[in-house]
């Protein structure tokens, strides 16, 4: 329950601010379960991974060859396989042993089978001691922190998290999100036909929310019509509405009435960012958002990495994506007053912006490897801009 005063509405605001307000949005994050391993990809940890166990658990054998005691030559016997655990070994004694198998007591090393000499009943080669050994505890020990929490739960994060011994993981449950496409003039399959064009933001959007830890659970085309999109948004279940197009002033453009409509809060309306200006962020009622991304699909982009995935990163827990940036090759031309979101590509010299960077193209995002923010006034070669990756 919120009982302060509702944030004022930032109208047209400066574009790192808009980003700041989102992030503040979603400033207490979704509650914490506990999931199988199998279940927690792509979820957010809600606490550090720490080690259950050493690792490695135990001395082993990083070859296949033989565990020796002391300097050689040295009398074999026997074998040890891994997962098995073998008898401990006295100085001159050597026992056959495979990649992963636990070093018996004693041993002081490995002699790979391609170094060393079957000779008489006798095994000749040199050892140093530890050698082709990974020693108890070499990656970590007992009780060590891993990973903070806040980290994604990618592929190598399940392996490690097995590796340490556990089962399950606490994470934070997903934000949901409902896409609504809108437009009466958005096609769902086959090619732009007169006065008609494809959809590019459904096939888009999706898996990158996915990739921001998002759980997306509708993707709805919804026509140009104010009662259908009020009710739309007003039972959506998500915690995040996403909706595209309809942002601007035009005679079919209904957000702005729905969301009075509804009884929502504007956080964001507007932002002073290029292609992307009329963007806006909402709170509505039960605590749930909305971002409303601008119509032409690359503007759509510019309020996705301006607000919606800000706003999905705070609530499931994530830090901020850390600030980088890099030299740009060529000059950059700026806008006077707003911030310019420029798709670039990375090559010896430093970034250059890619060609077809219109509101309402995806060409050169296609091709790009990251967006450029560009202050206002632009940018000369050498100066360094802060990126936001996109791959
Ligand atoms: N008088 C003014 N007109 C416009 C302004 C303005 O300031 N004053 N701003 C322009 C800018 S900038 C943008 S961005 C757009 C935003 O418009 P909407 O959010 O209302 O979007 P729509 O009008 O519905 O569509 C705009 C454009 O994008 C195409 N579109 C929409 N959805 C999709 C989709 N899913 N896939 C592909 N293309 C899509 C749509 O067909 C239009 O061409 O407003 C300007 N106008
Ligand atoms: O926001 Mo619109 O940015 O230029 O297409």
């Amino acid at each position: 329950m919120d009982l302060g005063d509702p944030a004022p509405t930032l109208r047209g605001c400066p574009w790192p601010l808009a980003r700041r307000a989102a992030r503040l949005a979603g400033r207490t994050p979704l509650p914490a379960a506990e999931l199988d391993l199998a279940d927690a990809l792509g979820h957010t940890l809600a606490a550090p991974l720490t080690a259950l166990t050493d690792l490695p658990a135990f001395d082993t054998s990083a070859m296949d060859g033989w565990a020796v005691a002391g300097p050689g030559p040295w009398r074999t016997a026997g074998r040890i396989l891994a997962g098995a655990t073998g008898e401990p070994l006295a100085d001159g004694a050597a026992v056959e042993i495979a990649t992963g198998a636990q070093l018996p007591p004693g041993a002081t090393g490995v002699l790979r089978r391609e170094h060393g000499r079957l000779d008489r009943g006798l095994l000749h080669g040199t050892v140093t001691p530890g050698q082709d050994v990974r020693p108890r505890g070499q990656e970590c020990h007992r009780d060590d922190e891993l990973l903070a929490a806040g980290t994604a739960v990618t592929p190598a994060v399940l392996g490690l998290a097995a590796a340490c011994g556990h089962d399950r993981l606490p994470v934070r449950r997903r934000p949901t999100v409902d896409l609504l496409v809108l437009g009466d003039e958005l096609l769902d399959s086959g090619p732009p036909r007169p006065g008609l064009v494809r959809d590019a933001l459904g096939p888009l959007l999706p898996p990158w929310l996915a990739a921001a830890g998002a759980e997306v659970i509708g993707r709805r085309h919804v026509r140009d019509d104010f009662g259908l999109l009020r009710d739309a948004v007003r039972h959506s279940p998500a915690d995040l509405v996403i909706t595209t197009g309809g942002t601007a002033a035009g005679p079919v453009d209904f957000l702005h009435d729905a969301l009075e409509a509804t009884g929502a809060h504007l956080l964001v309306d507007g932002v002073a960012v290029r292609p992307g200006h009329p963007m806006l962020l909402a709170e509505l009622p039960g605590g749930r958002h909305l971002v409303g991304l601008p119509g032409n699909p690359l503007a759509a982009v510019a309020g996705t990495v301006t607000l919606a995935l800000p706003l999905l990163h705070a609530l499931s827990g994530r830090p901020a994506d850390p600030y980088r940036t890099e030299p740009v090759a060529v000059a950059v031309p700026g806008h006077p007053r707003d911030t310019r979101l420029v798709p670039v590509a990375r090559t010896d010299e430093g970034v250059v912006a890619l060609r077809f960077d219109g509101p309402a193209m995806l060409r050169g995002l296609a091709l790009a490897e990251a967006l450029a923010v560009v202050p206002p006034g632009g940018a000369e070669p050498g100066d360094r801009l802060e990126l936001i990756p996109l791959r």
